[in-house]
């Protein structure tokens, strides 16, 4: 059965177009909101699966206020918009929606644009329920394995960050009868690394005394709902929680959420976690932390008491136990080098995508290691042990991509003299990494589009068609809206694989990943050539550190090479940086992230120079576009597009 949609418009004509074209689709229409207001009550008395939502409505709040109800509730959206602010559609971006449809279109994208929503959601859904899954299993083996207690609180944190992020967690407990907290306070300074922060170190990072901080524990309030804090909420709470307080303004944390349980043996915890980020929580986090509440209090619970008890003695009022035991060996994700935060977020989303089957897309300029993460990503997955095939699509002539992915019958072509079997067949019960994916050709794009949806193929020349269970993960360095704004790739393939995209930042955006990763190298190279270099001078890293790593990780990887096999002492003492060039037009071409309007005007100009600039008649843009040519027109004065500017 097809979903109830809701339609939140407040241009009439429009609304009804819609409703048109989704109730010849099949799709029923849960009602028709012209304002936020209006919304909000249909969707508490229709409960609609989807909703399509303009970005500026009648009255004070728009699409976008809706849109942050929409993801607190888990409802799927998409934006209508023709609005060409900026600004705006950077706001309405971080509301995560699940489509973005620019007016005028076609009515074909409309419904491209809700498969693909329903698509999304259902994986991110599974992708969820997957990591939730693996979590209890991880849980239960903690709470049965006979470790001390700060290495089961380090665990449990740990296996917890895949689906709560945090910077830092603070776990408190006390007998329920006591004043007195007991609590360890853990940094994030890793994949899985933890520093733990004591008094006497967070007197040494603030600069107060350790008897003041010991007096603000004392003053603050105990955490016994389970509640989250974002922005304003977290500034208020700071204002009455001065422990709080204290350890956002030394480490910059903006939001906060926090579960307390009481275990069976009559002890109450309370799991604080902190982020930088102002909006880090939301009421799925909650949801899911209640959810996880009773494999947690298993783990509490296997704490024996006197352990308990011990380290509650050691200081009565509050105890932050110092913990040496770090650890930052993650052998699930291979040589990934880096802490930085914008890697730390990529590998928090590998962590939460890997053991599902989604569709991974790498967003990343050359270099920036997209390759090394679909490893990661492979390995993390219940396919590890069955084949990962990769294929770059640019390096292959477009007469041999077909044959090389979908495999041909023997006489299939002239030159076909034996039956070859394709990568997707290969990679059958594996995974398939797509290199270079904005490369492929239109025609080889409709059939991937198959694959993706069919989970079937169909080798050259054969008459069979071969189902196949394929885990897909594509990667590029081109922006792919630009390829579907020229042409040049399939939207429906775009939205296809953009279920669940991960961006790679460069390494000029992470340049404290670069000394390690310099070491990483120097090290590799040491080995490979039987060298013995044993540092990098601090000049050179100063060096590196102020240029800007064009090639990224791959250009950073080369240089080491060079200047291994160039330094004369045991120190590497130069290196051969280029001369910084002056950004070029391209390249602020690529980096320009175009408005909506600007998008459109893409959009119907190469729809345009398909049909040789035609406008009105059967073929021509007006019906491809399916508006009328009249709409068309008006559109086409707007942007400033005038027919002679079509070669
Ligand atoms: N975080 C990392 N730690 C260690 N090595 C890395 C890391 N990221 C990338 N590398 C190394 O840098 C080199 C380039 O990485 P990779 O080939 O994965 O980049 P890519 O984004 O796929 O590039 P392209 O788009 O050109 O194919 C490889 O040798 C890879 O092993």
């Amino acid at each position: 059965m097809k979903e109830k949609i809701l339609i939140v418009e407040d241009q009439f004509v429009e609304a009804d177009y819609l409703r048109l074209m989704l109730t010849q689709a099949g799709y029923i229409i849960a009602g028709i909101a012209r304002s936020v207001a209006q919304a909000e009550q249909i969707i508490k008395s229709e409960k609609p699966d989807f909703v399509l939502v303009d970005i500026f409505l009648k009255g004070k709040q728009t699409g976008i206020d809706l849109a942050k109800q929409l993801s607190a509730d888990n409802i799927p959206f998409v934006y209508l918009s023709a609005n060409s602010n900026e600004e705006i559609l950077n706001v309405a971006k971080t509301t995560e929606p699940y489509g973005f449809l620019v007016k005028p279109f076609r009515e074909k994208d409309l419904l491209i644009a809700l498969e693909i929503a329903h698509y999304r959601h259902k994986h991110n859904q599974e992708s969820k329920w997957h990591t939730e899954k693996q979590l209890r299993k991880e849980l239960l083996n903690i709470q049965k394995e006979g470790a001390n207690w700060d290495t089961k609180v380090i665990e449990t944190a740990k296996v917890l960050q895949k689906l709560i992020p945090f910077d830092c967690i603070c776990v408190k407990f006390k007998p329920l009868e006591s004043r007195y907290y007991s609590g360890f306070l853990f940094r994030r300074a890793g994949f899985s690394e933890y520093q733990t922060i004591d008094i006497n170190s967070l007197s040494n990072i603030s600069g107060r005394p350790a008897e003041d901080i010991k007096r603000l524990l004392e003053h603050s309030p105990i955490d016994n709902t389970a509640r989250w804090y974002n922005g304003d909420d977290f500034n208020k709470l700071t204002s009455v929680h001065p422990m709080k307080a204290l350890i956002a303004k030394v480490f910059g944390f903006s939001s906060n959420i926090v579960l307390p349980f009481i275990t069976s043996d009559s002890y109450m915890f309370s799991l604080s976690f902190f982020r930088r980020s102002e909006e880090g929580y939301n009421p799925e986090h909650l949801d899911m932390l209640f959810r996880l509440q009773q494999p947690l209090i298993a783990v509490m619970n296997s704490i024996p008491a006197n352990e308990k008890r011990s380290a509650l003695s050691i200081h009565p009022e509050f105890n932050i136990i110092t913990n040496s035991k770090t650890s930052n060996t993650n052998p699930d994700f291979g040589t990934i080098i880096g802490k930085s935060p914008a890697l730390l977020k990529v590998m928090d989303l590998i962590g939460q995508v890997a053991y599902s089957d989604t569709s991974v897309l790498l967003l990343g300029e050359s270099g920036t290691g997209k390759e090394k993460i679909a490893d990661a990503i492979h390995n993390l997955s219940t396919r590890k042990n069955k084949p990962f095939i990769k294929v770059n699509c640019a390096a292959l002539p477009a007469t041999l991509i077909e044959s090389e992915l979908f495999g041909h019958e023997k006489g299939a072509f002239t030159g076909a003299y034996d039956k070859r079997i394709g990568k997707f067949e290969k990679a059958d019960s594996g995974t398939i990494l797509l290199d270079e994916i904005g490369e492929m050709p239109l025609e080889l794009q409709v059939k991937l589009l198959r694959v993706l949806q069919e989970k079937e193929i169909e080798r050259i020349g054969g008459r069979d068609t071969l189902k196949i269970d394929v885990r897909i993960i594509a990667a590029t360095n081109k922006n792919l809206e630009k390829e579907v704004a020229e042409g040049r790739f399939r939207l429906d393939l775009y939205y296809r694989l953009n279920v669940f995209p991960i961006r790679i930042p460069p390494l000029r955006e992470r340049k404290e990943d670069m000394p390690a990763l310099a070491y990483h190298f120097m090290n590799y190279y040491n080995q490979k050539s039987g060298k013995k270099i044993s540092g990098i001078s601090d000049n050179v890293l100063k060096s590196m550190m102020a240029y800007d790593w064009p090639g990224n990780i791959r250009e950073l990887e080369h240089l080491i090479e060079r200047s291994i096999l160039l330094a004369k002492g045991n120190f590497i003492e130069d290196i051969q940086l280029p001369v910084t060039q002056k950004t070029s037009d391209a390249d602020v071409e690529n980096s320009y992230i175009k408005t909506i309007h600007e998008n459109e005007r893409d959009y119907i100009i190469s729809i345009l120079k398909k049909c040789n600039g035609r406008i009105w008649g059967a073929g021509a843009a007006a019906e491809m576009l399916n508006i009328p040519p009249s709409t068309l027109k008006s559109r086409m004065k707007k942007l400033g597009i005038r027919k002679e500017f079509i070669p």
